[in-house]
């Protein structure tokens, strides 16, 4: 996980929007004028409805959807099952696979709570009470049937608000049909619940539960605008993203529902439910070749999951994927994205500052005899930053080093092949711009400081580095040298046009890219290029609006292709 931990975010949102993917490029419309702010890195605002209501069970009250989670569901059977008369009472736990569902179920903008039996002992009902308040989710216990009172007050007046849903592992024909006849949706897992016309919908597993929540979701909202985004990425990603919101349940504002793919479900039977696949596929990369120039699927092994994914994308080419696998394939590889990124150098137009990529060298070995010359050849001289070819989805692909002089090549341990890249002076302070759909995003953020002041804390020893956990960003007294320097500001029209042509370039939906601004020349310059970056710097509040309508933008433009 990158740590931003030594980076102060000095933020400048612009939101340039105009561009659609399946128009012709026209002029970007100016957002709001940026303002160079210095923000403390915004924390991950807490759900909306944490924010609206401390207590967990009013929460679920005034949100369209509910779902209440029976204990039976939740907790481990083999451990609640009771004590033997001379055994101490079992310490109840979660059955395996209940914490990512409550985790998943947390950030889903549905109104969730727990609810057991009044009469189930207080060590279990104490960790369900306590479980829902981790997750912020109600907690109810429901009262013993007497006669017909079978629904405690709030599950009734729930009823009366909008779409309920019950989901237990446990059987009980009369609270069924009581909650039925209140209109509730009543889930049986792994438990053969009722018979056909029961109305009880029966899942064989509680990994299935979240799919099976969205189809019926889906169908009370009876809107075909509705879509259903399955996704698959990393849980430390997916866990990123969701505490921003940007996986609602309930639809989004724009009509989609998220749901997590499963790779310990049959993948068809999930891939006939959605209408789109979000993925970040270097999450699921088990090894890339690094002596073969990567072309998916040449070089690339995935994991079995997402070796089923793209078998079914190959089955079926009109499905809409977030992105297509080979438009995402260039980004991988360091030496492609520097061909890209020269692409662009045409952009330069006079009175404008040059927009262009470093000078870089691949080179497939450190050693020095022969790379004086290539040097020479490619018009680097030193200071150097070298990174390995492969740019992400493998444990090295960020462990980089800056060398100073050509003996401090031998036993380099950046990762072979390498690019050598240009080190370019530029006051320690990198402009990250994110391309979401039809919107650009930029957020200055603290960077390498200029390589003499690297060089005088490195000795004659390269300064090696991994670029997501230990960057070696200017520290505070470097910041101030800086900041007295005149650092050439940037131009964001250039930029802009930089975001347009590689929005056309790449096919791709939601990217990034990294630029320096040369102190001295001014030239700016793209240092990297990232295919669905975390885009952490933007705030929610402009970031899921703008990614929620890049998938689906994504999604009609694709369809548009396919009708024509
Ligand atoms: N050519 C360069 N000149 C000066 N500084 C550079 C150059 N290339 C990279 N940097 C600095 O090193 C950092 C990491 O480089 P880069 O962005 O290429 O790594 P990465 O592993 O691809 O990072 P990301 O997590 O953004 O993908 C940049 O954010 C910037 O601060
Ligand atoms: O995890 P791999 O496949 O090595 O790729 C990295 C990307 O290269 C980086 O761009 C991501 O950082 P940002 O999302 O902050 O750009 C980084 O995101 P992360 O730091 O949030 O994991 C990674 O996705
Ligand atoms: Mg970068
Ligand atoms: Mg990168």
């Amino acid at each position: 996980m990158k740590t931003n931990k030594n980076v102060k975010v000095l933020s400048a949102f612009r939101h340039l929007s105009a561009m659609r993917p399946q128009d012709p490029p026209g002029p970007l419309t100016r957002g709001p004028t940026a303002q160079e702010l210095l923000l403390p890195p915004s924390p991950a605002p807490t759900p909306k409805a944490e924010q609206r209501d401390p207590n967990p069970a009013a929460m679920a009250m005034e949100r369209p959807v509910r779902l209440v989670l029976d204990a039976s569901l939740l907790l481990d059977p083999v451990v609640s099952g009771g004590a033997g008369p001379h055994e101490a009472a079992p310490v109840p736990t979660l059955r395996p696979g209940a914490e990512a569902l409550l985790r998943r179920l947390r950030h889903s903008n549905l109104g969730v709570a727990i609810c057991h039996p009044e009469e189930m002992p207080t060590t279990v009902s104490g960790f369900l009470e306590m479980t829902a308040n981790l997750y912020s989710f109600g907690y109810i216990s429901l009262p013993a049937p007497t006669g017909n009172n079978l629904l405690n007050e709030s599950v009734l007046e729930w009823s009366g608000s909008s779409c309920c849903f019950y989901a237990t592992s446990r059987v009980d024909e009369d609270l069924f049909s009581e909650l039925q006849s209140h209109n509730w949706r009543v889930i049986a897992v792994d438990n053969e619940c009722g018979t056909k016309d029961s109305g009880v919908v029966n899942i064989g597993k509680l990994q299935e539960l979240l799919i099976t929540l969205s189809i019926l979701i889906k169908k009370e909202m009876a809107s075909s605008s509705v879509l259903m985004v399955g996704y698959a990425m990393k849980p430390s990603r997916e866990e990123d993203f969701a505490k921003r919101g940007a996986f609602p349940l309930y639809p989004s504002e724009n009509g989609l529902i998220f749901v997590p793919l499963s790779f310990e479900l049959p993948l068809a039977s999930q891939l006939k439910e959605v209408d789109i696949i979000l993925h970040k596929m270097t999450d699921e990369i088990i090894s890339i070749d690094p002596n073969c120039s990567i072309s998916f699927p040449r070089g690339i092994s995935f994991s079995a999951g997402m070796s089923e994914v793209i078998r079914f994308m190959e089955e079926h080419p009109d499905f809409c994927i977030v992105d297509p696998f080979k438009n995402i394939s260039p980004l991988l590889d360091r030496l492609q994205i520097q061909e890209i990124l020269v692409r662009l150098q045409e952009l330069g137009s006079e009175g404008r500052p040059k927009l262009r990529a470093p000078h870089s060298l691949k080179v497939i070995n450190f050693n020095g005899s022969e790379l004086q010359k290539q040097l020479a050849e490619a018009n680097l001289s030193f200071p150097l930053i070298v990174k390995p070819q492969v740019a992400c989805g493998v444990a090295d692909a960020h462990n980089m080093a800056l060398v100073f002089q050509i003996e401090e090549f031998s036993n380099l341990s950046v990762p072979l092949p390498a690019i050598l890249q240009e080190y370019i002076d530029h006051g320690s302070k990198i402009f990250k711009f994110y391309v979401i759909g039809d919107k650009v995003f930029h957020a200055v953020k603290n960077s390498m400081p200029n390589a003499n002041l690297l060089k005088s804390s490195s000795g004659d020893e390269p300064l090696t580095f991994n670029s997501l956990k230990t960057l070696p960003v200017a520290t505070k007294e470097q910041l101030l040298q800086n900041s007295v320097q005149d650092n050439k500001s940037l131009n964001i029209d250039v930029v802009e046009e930089a975001a347009k042509r590689l929005k056309e370039s790449l096919g791709l939906t939601i990217f990034g890219f990294d630029v320096v601004v040369q102190e001295g020349s001014g030239d700016h310059v793209i240092v990297d290029l990232n295919y669905l970056p975390s885009f952490k710097e933007v705030p929610d509040s402009e970031a899921m609006p703008a990614f929620w309508d890049a998938i689906r933008q994504a999604y009609e433009s694709k369809k548009g292709k396919v009708q024509t």
